[in-house]
């Protein structure tokens, strides 16, 4: 039943909601998992991680959306120095965002999502970590990206230099650039949920910054509370715009929809806790993630911190999962249903992504 409302209904008026690339999770080696298969699958997944494997994401989708998303990169926001091409590629943001959002009709939606996720991490990177980013004056900066998300109205005397100054950086070029190509495909309460959780993610920034300055090592639990604002969950509810359809505002707040996304966000993220640790461990000063943050608070092994964040993020797996199939039975609405299975396909999609990005992470050496 679980399987079936995440990943594919059946009955009676759901054949235009059934979404062939969920129905059977797939290893990466399947040949028969796409019509031309692209190269297999790099990577292996985390020894005893709660996951979905998915189809290899449809190669001409993934050439397309990557040689689209380079030129608006290169010529529309300049989004990198030349230097940074090859971290650029090796993002393979394309092949994320495929991934991610099976049923998008076109490789249009897909770039909506896709200029978005490259926009995100150039602000992660520029503001916050390794690429010139700081904890001190962070505030400033993200208020000021953020209003090319959420725009300033002001008076005629000062509205030309908020205007000129989302042009000052790669972050605010790219955040703007992103967001009107956004609201030209989202309603307006889409893109509202956007802005809202961007202001979260922000706030979820500026938590571990202030972490960082002090250098506090918070609780476990303050951890995961920081980790659920820093959080993937921007990406998987634009969904439905995305999918080229819309959940209304009022099905998107209901608190059961609410916790849904916030156990999926909080599962997609802390995979990249458990796929980015050493990556991070090399990175220099100490970068909070979950096995770091448990290692410290509950003295114990650094394996064992790591085995135990393993456990955490099967713990969320599973809560996600049964949340969205009580959702489900609940309010068993075509659209609601549709949503939910583009969250889980996101979930699957963003592990598929960890896993085999083996330019970026690679696994500790633990088992
Ligand atoms: C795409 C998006 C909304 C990102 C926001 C937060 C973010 C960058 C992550 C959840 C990824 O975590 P992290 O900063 O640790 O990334 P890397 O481990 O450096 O890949
Ligand atoms: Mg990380």
């Amino acid at each position: 039943m679980l399987q079936q409302i995440l990943r594919g209904p059946s009955g009676l008026g759901t054949a235009g909601l059934y979404l062939p690339l969920l129905q059977a999770p797939t290893g990466p080696s399947d040949p028969s998992a796409s019509a031309e298969p692209a190269e297999q699958a790099a990577g292996r997944p985390v020894p005893g991680l709660y996951h979905h494997p998915i189809p290899e994401p449809d190669a001409h989708r993934v050439e397309e959306v990557s040689r689209r998303i380079k030129a608006w990169a290169v010529e529309e926001v300049e989004l990198f120095p030349p230097d940074w091409e090859d971290q650029f590629d090796g993002f393979s943001l394309g092949r994320y965002m495929v991934a991610c959002h099976p049923d998008a009709p076109t490789v249009e939606h897909l770039m909506i999502a896709t200029r978005l996720m490259a926009a995100e991490n150039a602000l992660d990177d520029c503001y916050c970590e390794d690429h010139g980013g700081s904890p001190v004056g962070l505030g400033g900066r993200l208020l000021l990206a953020h209003t090319a998300l959420d725009p300033l109205h002001t008076t005629a005397e000062y509205q030309p230099d908020w205007a000129e100054s989302l042009h000052a950086d790669a972050p605010r070029r790219a955040y703007r650039s992103a967001m009107q190509y956004f609201v030209q495909q989202a309603g307006h309460s889409q893109a509202d949920r956007y802005r809202h959780d961007m202001a979260r993610l922000h706030l979820g920034y500026l938590a571990e910054a202030a972490w960082a300055e002090t250098d506090y090592v918070p609780e476990v639990w303050e951890y995961l509370a920081m980790r659920q604002f820093n959080n993937f969950r921007p990406c998987p509810t634009i969904t439905d715009t995305v999918g080229g359809y819309e959940l209304p505002a009022d099905l998107h707040a209901l608190p059961a929809m609410q916790r849904v996304i916030a156990l999926a966000g909080n599962a997609t993220t802390i995979v990249n806790d458990l796929y980015s640790y050493t990556k991070e461990l090399a990175s220099p000063g100490r970068h909070l993630n979950l096995p770091v943050v448990i290692a410290e608070r509950e003295d114990c092994s650094v394996r064992d911190a790591y085995l135990k964040a393993v456990e955490v993020h099967n713990d969320l797996m599973h809560a996600f999962e049964a949340a969205a199939a009580d959702l489900a039975a609940e309010v068993p609405h075509p659209v609601v249903l549709r949503f939910l299975r583009g969250v889980a396909a996101w979930v699957d999609g963003n592990h598929y992504w960890h896993q085999t990005n083996t330019y970026r992470y690679s696994l500790p050496d633990f088992w």
